[in-house]
């Protein structure tokens, strides 16, 4: 059977990220207890000739969620359905989408956390039961009519699992948590893309770029080809360590990999001398929403030991201060 892999999101970030993105399992890196577990559902659904449980990946942006999606789509050797919840607008085009699936079928759909109430109403019996509810007409003449659906694998991914309604959270087989890579990982992935660009690299370039990369192999991939870009130029085939760490400090590349938000918060934090945050506070002084900061800026620096969390809310660590060289902290939290 031939596989369909249809994409309807395609911003120029996808477009550019397509070519490195690996298609086959075992070019997956990292993630290992995830794939493990996966590893395990996936043979034994094949064992049974059934669809794959639902299933969910949530973690920050960038860390391989859409492309673990594609990956199982071609070990099951199924056709893949992609979409992001903004394009599902009206219950309509869910219905759509649904009704044109065929058995085994695989639907992604992107950015979950953001389906409209009246969507996921018609989401959870097509989950649940394989089966459509739709309403045709209004008041006291409506009708409801029932359609059979194949047997279909929803796929989710959100960076905002806290929005997720429960309901919803509920009717997938499997949550998976994503991790942030570590510098070994992220090493990998570099060389393997580095070999696909048409460029070697050496060992400590390449782990310059993961020290860099805040974990998430979105980045270091982004850093990657910038890196690539000062090479070609200085017309060097390999990229050598130097000329990597030239590039990285041009580019103002942290050496700890944060971006502007995450000084901007560490910052923020300093600034209180110690004392704790609150997140609504910090929300405000950064004109950010509270859940972008909970879910998406907040893992890393929490997972590296930049940021803690207490009950009087958020502070800086002794580590950040030294890293930002801010003196340290004035009210005796450490001791
Ligand atoms: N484990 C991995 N091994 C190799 N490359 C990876 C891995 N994870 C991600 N990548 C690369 O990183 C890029 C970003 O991954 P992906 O688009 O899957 O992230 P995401 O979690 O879906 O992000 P978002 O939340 O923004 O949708 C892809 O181009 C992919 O090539
Ligand atoms: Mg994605």
């Amino acid at each position: 059977m031939e596989r369909i892999v249809e994409i309807e999101k395609f911003n120029a970030e996808e477009v550019t990220e397509t070519s490195l993105r690996p298609s086959a399992w075992n070019d997956y890196i990292g993630q290992e207890q995830i794939k493990k577990n996966l590893g395990v559902f996936i043979e034994a659904s094949s064992k049974r000739g059934e669809a794959l449980d639902h299933v969910l990946f949530y973690g920050p942006p960038g860390l391989g969620k859409t492309t673990l999606a594609l990956i199982i789509a071609n070990e099951m050797g199924s056709n893949i359905k992609v979409t992001a919840a903004p394009m599902i607008e009206k219950s309509g085009d869910l219905a759509a989408i649904l009704t044109n699936l065929e058995e085994g079928d695989i639907l992604f759909i992107d950015e979950i956390h953001r389906l409209s109430p009246a969507v996921e109403e018609i989401l959870y019996p097509s989950m649940e039961d394989f089966r459509l509810d739709i309403i045709i007409g209004s008041g006291p003449a409506a009708q409801t009519v029932k359609i059979d659906l194949p047997r279909f694998t929803l796929i989710g991914a959100t960076t905002r699992a806290g929005m997720l309604s429960n309901p919803l959270r509920d009717r997938f087989g499997m949550n998976f948590r994503m991790q942030f890579y570590t510098p070994d990982e992220l090493c990998s992935i570099i060389t393997q893309a580095a070999i696909k660009l048409g460029k070697n690299i050496d060992k400590d370039a390449a782990n310059e770029i993961a020290k860099r990369s805040r974990g998430t192999p979105r980045i270091a991939l982004r850093l990657l080809k910038r890196v690539r870009d000062f090479a070609d130029v200085a017309n060097e085939s390999t990229i050598l360590h130097e000329r990597s760490r030239y590039a990285l400090d041009q580019l103002g590349i942290n050496a700890n990999g944060f971006d502007e938000m995450d000084i901007r918060l560490l910052k923020l934090l300093m600034e209180a001398k110690g004392r704790a945050m609150g997140l609504s506070t910090i929300a405000a002084a950064l004109s950010e929403d509270e859940g972008t900061i909970e879910d998406v800026l907040e893992p890393y620096l929490l997972a590296n030991g930049y940021l803690e969390r207490t009950a009087r809310g958020r502070v800086a660590t002794p580590k950040t201060y030294e890293l930002l060289k801010f003196g340290t902290p004035q009210i005796g939290l450490f001791e």
